[in-house]
């Protein structure tokens, strides 16, 4: 199906049914006997109502029989957007966490980490995790890769093989008390090899990330270098940020002339408006208020923050202070890779605030829901490209189907839209994710061998 209109666009897919979505104004706002139209670029062309099925086809050029239909159980979402994850801590999701997050450090992730040097090892982890997220449904990642340039490369590789759209990051980092790390040379001359190489294969929806691990880990000097790199290349800038207390204490040591932890990435270049911190579990309003002016958002990884007790992000005082806030899985210090487990835990983390003061405003679905989609989307920045179904952005989709057989959710007659949706959030997984789109592409199923 490829006829054209009188604006020239070549129509390549029609979908009908119901899609649900989050607008600035609606968390969740559900879109029944809907008609969506994707161009050859993969782009939403057009959005209209199932009864105006004859006019759009004769508009658009399509032919009503070429319509794909959804089923009476089947949506279709936007993608979700993971802002924060470490692609190569992948091979040990699901252990190691029973210490707390400068030890797990020292003990699991860093020699793990120094693995990536050798390349099939790289190779045959971010494929995994690739396809992984890929099938729960993450059509955006923005991932941490190793200190490693070429096996940072690679997983760019992989994730345009596959079709993720994706943020990659060569780590940065040039103290700390084990042997992984770099020289502070070594650490900025490889970023901009790797900026060079990755932006010279052109690939359309991979982008590098500069990538100081945290204010522990790097030098003065070197996180003065990164934020230069960044502002010259205006690239998207990744990090973490007041994870635990103890952290929080280290950085006031390392720092002692600077104000607070915030203060210390600021004065170093590194809080823009295309900068994503992850957890942010201690920043006080102070510091949250230079986030909003900065434009600076905040990854939250609520099971990481459970599985290695780093503490508890109180959602609300976010978004009360306008601070961009998208969800991170933050594997493998959270242990699922899946988007669907960070809304679940986003939303158990915010009840347990309630528990504590009954007074706090609990998260509730429908707003996990759009931090998963909208929110991330805001959160890297990519808000104008991806995030909802709006003309003009890229189809970046998932295919639910509750209905799948031997599938993990019942549906009963006579359920509303709205619940059948709530189920899927609480109860679904990768079986009920038939379908994956990233501008317009199907890269769920995955290929097969
Ligand atoms: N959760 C988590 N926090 C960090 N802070 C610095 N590095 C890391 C990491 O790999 N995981
Ligand atoms: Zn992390």
């Amino acid at each position: 199906m490829t006829s054209q209109n009188d604006t020239t666009i070549c129509i390549a897919h029609v979908y009908r049914g119901s899609f649900v979505h989050s607008t600035r104004s609606a968390a969740v706002e559900i879109l029944q006997d809907t008609v969506l139209g994707v161009d050859r670029a993969g782009k939403i062309a057009f959005i209209g109502d199932g009864s105006d099925l004859d006019r759009l086809s004769q508009k658009w050029g399509f032919k009503p029989s070429d319509v794909k239909q959804l089923g009476q159980c089947e949506f279709f979402m936007p993608g979700m957007v993971d802002t924060h994850i470490h692609a190569s801590q992948y091979s040990y999701s699901g252990t190691a966490l029973d210490l707390p997050l400068l030890q797990w450090l020292n003990t699991y992730t860093f020699p793990v980490e120094a693995r990536f040097k050798d390349l099939s090892f790289a190779m045959d982890v971010y494929t995994r995790v690739v396809k992984r997220t890929l099938k729960n449904g993450t059509t955006t990642a923005c991932y941490f890769a190793t200190i490693h340039t070429d096996a940072s490369l690679l997983l760019g590789q992989i994730a345009d093989k596959f079709g993720q759209r994706a943020l990659v990051g060569k780590v940065c980092m040039d103290h700390n008390n084990y042997n992984y790390k770099e020289t502070q040379m070594e650490s900025v001359e490889e970023t901009k090899r790797f900026i060079q190489e990755l932006l010279k294969k052109e690939y359309p929806h991979v982008r590098p990330v500069v990538t100081p691990r945290f204010a522990v880990s790097c030098s003065s000097d070197l996180l003065s270098a990164l934020g230069e790199i960044a502002r010259n290349n205006d690239l998207h800038i990744q990090s973490h940020i007041s994870e635990t207390k103890e952290e929080v204490e280290v950085v006031k040591e390392l720092f002692p002339d600077h104000k607070s932890y915030t203060d210390v990435y600021k004065k170093h270049h590194l809080l823009t408006n295309k900068t994503v911190m992850a957890h942010g579990c201690y920043l006080t309003d102070e510091e949250l208020k230079v986030f909003r002016e900065t434009g600076a958002a905040i990854s939250h990884c609520p099971n990481s923050n459970t599985s290695l007790c780093s503490g508890i992000l109180n959602t609300r005082k976010v978004l009360q202070n306008e601070v961009k806030l998208g969800l991170g899985t933050d594997v493998a210090g959270g242990y699922s890779p899946s988007m669907l487990d960070a809304i679940r835990r986003a939303l158990d983390s915010s009840k347990v605030l309630t528990i504590q003061d009954p007074n706090f405003q609990t998260l509730t679905f429908q707003e996990a829901f759009r931090l998963a989609t909208l929110g991330g989307s805001e959160a890297l920045g990519l808000d104008e490209q991806i995030g909802n179904f709006e003309v003009g952005k890229d189809f970046d989709a998932l295919r639910v189907n509750l209905c799948v057989p031997d599938g993990p959710v019942d549906v009963f007659p006579g359920e509303e839209p709205m619940v059948i949706f709530e189920k899927f959030l609480n109860l679904g997984d990768d079986r009920n994710i038939v379908e994956v789109y990233v501008a317009g592409r199907r890269v769920v199923p995955l290929p097969e061998k």
